[in-house]
């Protein structure tokens, strides 16, 4: 654990991150969590400790500054991360946002189980699991952000009613997904595209933004 603390503290300066001890601990303490009910709950392919911290923590931890940037100048109060697994990148903008309340929504109960546990254990009072599909939820959310879930066009769509009118969608991509979001329909317009670099991770990342085009 200590080795994966020194490294946890090198990628958030590496990402000029700064962050509160109880935070750098709330994210070790998820980590740890995901390991140990990854068996039971199925809730990522990532088994290795260290390919978590890299792969899941630095991967999200990455659009944190472009997320506080955001939020600091939208005053965002709420966000949805859609398809969030074992909470990823969720449970990180919980952790590292606390001003934002975060639902997590997954269609697997025992994903959104794992996401009120890891509320609880972490005492993160501004983060819940939502056990739904996306196209089923009726409140309205100021940020609605997703990573490793599906097309831009079905994200976009299936989360439409989910974003409100002046709020934006984050998704978190690889490569630019340049015909993806030849795809998007016309009621949604791209208005940024963000590069991300993920320290200890030789892979390209973006963010891409987008918000409904006013009628
Ligand atoms: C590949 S996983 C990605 C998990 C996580 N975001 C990550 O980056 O590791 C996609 C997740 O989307 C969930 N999912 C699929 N369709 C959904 C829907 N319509 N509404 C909510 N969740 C959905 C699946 O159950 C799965 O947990």
């Amino acid at each position: 654990m200590r080795a994966l603390q020194e490294e946890l503290l090198q990628g958030l300066d590496a990402l000029q991150l700064s962050l509160s001890d109880a935070q750098v601990s709330q994210l070790l303490d998820y980590l740890e969590l995901l390991q140990k009910w990854n068996r039971v709950y199925n809730l990522t392919a990532v088994r290795d400790p260290q390919e978590m911290l890299t792969h899941h923590l630095l991967d999200s931890l990455a659009a944190v500054p472009p997320l506080q940037r955001h939020v600091q100048q939208q005053g965002s109060k709420t966000l949805l991360d859609v398809g969030s697994g074992g909470g990823l990148p969720g449970v990180v903008f919980a952790i590292c946002v606390p001003e934002l309340q975060v639902s997590c929504v997954d269609t697997v109960g025992k994903k959104a189980a794992f996401i009120q546990q890891a509320a609880a254990g972490l005492r993160l009072a501004n983060l819940r699991g939502i056990h739904a599909r996306v196209e089923q939820l009726t409140d309205v959310y100021d940020v609605v952000s997703s990573r490793a879930f599906a097309t831009l066009k079905d994200f976009t769509d299936w989360s439409q009613q989910a974003l409100a009118p002046e709020g934006v969608w984050l998704a978190m991509k690889g490569k630019e997904p340049v015909d993806e979001m030849a795809a998007l329909s016309s009621s949604v317009e791209v208005f940024h595209v963000e590069q991300l670099t993920v320290p200890m991770l030789d892979a390209q990342r973006c963010i891409v933004w987008m918000r409904k085009v006013v009628a």
